[in-house]
């Protein structure tokens, strides 16, 4: 035992930058695009895996896809826990919601059994109905204010989750449950800005009185804890409401207030229910709106792609219809389409993060108990080692050098892996293969000279990251004036 700890004792943490001996390196801290920081760091220590440190708080970044397998796939079982945040999870009372539950809680489990039988394929199936209604409204709106294309692409992935999770119709575009849901993520991005809040590097600050002075952080937190569970609240007796009075829709909601094997849905069984409720908005909106704009930020700027991903759907099909799920087995370049979105502008670049529960090793390398453990899905999806010539945007490297599938990435790992996936691949493709079979997306043309320019496209820094808005002409194709009725 005693050279096990001898052992363990003269292991070294990876490599980082060099801290300051208290603080850290919160001064090396990168504002935008931390991801593309941490690559430069690992290729400038020469490991795949960097550490740094705010405080007492350690942080270990992974930057190759061994080493993000190796540690959060295949040791799942102690990496699969989420850092505490003092604001959100304590001080703001969320430290129950299916994204911030600890693994180790029993809950967890319980979670991800709700939300895989609300989004298991065939599941997803039966949401067809829901996923045409919205794509048709999304077409006629892309039809009559192309220019208005970011708002059509946000209203149809809300209003698809809100249907799906409580049965909710969207009837405008400025929905009331979809300004709630907005209102709450910009609470949650207050309340988790990273180097914001002094009590995530000093955790005994969450006992001090709210009613002192400096104690700002705590009254803020308190009123977003407030503000956050009357949000929970409205969709949730919205739901109940129409369960009563006999006219709700079958929705993730009530089917799970109602289970099939009629047993009795307690008070704790109902939290647990609208926790995971809720979650299906937090997860499934913005990262498909992301997705989706880089759609067409990519269909821009790569016209040989988008006319061949149109000439395989005009192909497939004939004048009077529109694609359907059923056609996803016939569209190969599409879904080809779909993995280079994901593989070249991930949602979440630097996933989610995940927590280590015990101190473990890895090329020998320590990292400690507690550690805050992030993949850098970005940078593994632009590593020449990974993808040949990774900057360039090409569907064809999955149909004729079948390389590694990006949605093993984007989607997270292990038992965090995310729940949603299936369904954002159905609904994304369909949503794709329909733009592209009605409209082209072109660049968009200088008003004075009326030549075509290619617009600078920047994404944001968050933890998803979207396409900085950017101009284009979205044009009918032939197809579109059989379908779409426009105004
Ligand atoms: C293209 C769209 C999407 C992308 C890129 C995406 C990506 C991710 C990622 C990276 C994670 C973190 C996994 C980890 O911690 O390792 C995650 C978690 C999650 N996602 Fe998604 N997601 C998408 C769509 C959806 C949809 C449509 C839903 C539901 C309707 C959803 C629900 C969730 C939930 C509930 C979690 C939390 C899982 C947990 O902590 O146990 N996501 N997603």
């Amino acid at each position: 035992l005693s050279s096990t700890i001898l052992f363990r004792g003269a292991q070294q943490l990876p490599p980082g930058p060099p801290p300051k001996t208290i603080s850290g390196n919160i001064h090396q801290m990168p504002r935008v695009a931390p991801w593309t920081t941490f690559a430069e760091w690992s290729k400038q220590y020469g490991s795949a895996i960097i550490h740094y440190r705010f405080f007492g708080r350690h942080f270990i970044v992974l930057n190759s896809v061994e080493a993000a397998l190796a540690l959060l796939e295949h040791r799942s079982n102690i990496y699969s826990d989420r850092p505490v945040v003092w604001m959100y999870n304590e001080l703001a009372g969320r430290g129950m919601t299916v994204f911030s539950v600890s693994s180790q809680h029993p809950h967890h489990k319980i979670y991800r059994r709700l939300l895989q039988s609300g989004l298991n394929p065939r599941a997803v199936q039966g949401y067809q109905g829901i996923l045409e209604r919205e794509l048709h409204i999304l077409l006629e709106g892309l039809l009559n204010t192309p220019e208005n294309y970011v708002k059509h692409l946000r209203r149809n992935a809300g209003a698809v989750v809100l249907d799906l999770a409580y049965g909710w119709p969207v009837t405008s575009d400025d929905d009331y449950f979809v300004s709630l849901m907005e209102e709450a993520f910009a609470l949650h991005k207050q309340v988790v800005q990273p180097g914001r809040w002094l009590v995530e590097v000093m955790p005994f600050l969450r006992f001090v009185p709210s009613w002192m002075p400096g104690a700002h952080f705590k009254r803020f937190a308190f009123s977003v804890r407030a503000r956050m569970k009357a949000i929970d609240q409205e969709p949730l007796k919205w739901t109940k409401e129409q369960m009563a009075s006999g006219n709700a829709k079958d929705s993730f909601t009530s089917q799970h207030l109602q289970p099939q094997d009629g047993h009795y849905v307690d008070n704790n069984e109902e939290r647990m229910i609208a926790w995971c409720s809720s979650a299906l908005y937090a997860g499934g909106a913005d990262t498909t709106v992301s997705i989706m704009l880089s759609f067409i930020a990519l269909m821009i700027q790569y016209p040989d792609v988008q006319k061949k991903a149109q000439n395989e759907i005009d192909s497939v099909l004939d004048d009077h219809r529109l694609p359907n799920l059923d056609d996803q087995s016939s569209l190969p370049y599409v879904s080809a389409l779909f993995k280079e979105i994901l593989r070249y502008s991930p949602a979440a670049r630097l996933g989610l993060p995940h927590r280590v529960i015990q101190e473990d090793t890895y090329n020998g390398y320590r990292i400690p108990q507690s550690s805050t453990v992030m993949a850098n899905i970005w940078a593994i999806c632009r590593d020449p080692s990974v993808y040949t010539n990774p900057d360039i945007f090409d569907p064809n490297r999955f149909l004729t050098r079948n390389e590694m599938d990006p949605r093993k990435l984007a989607f997270g790992f292990g038992r965090r892996v995310c729940p949603g996936a299936g369904f954002a691949e159905t609904s994304v493709i369909l949503n794709i293969a329909n733009i592209l079979a009605c409209f082209n997306i072109l660049k968009p043309v200088d008003v004075n000279t009326g030549a075509e320019y290619c617009p600078e496209i920047s994404y944001t820094t968050g933890v998803t990251s979207h396409p900085s808005p950017f101009q284009c002409r979205i044009v009918p194709r032939p197809r579109s004036s059989v379908h779409l009725h426009g105004v």
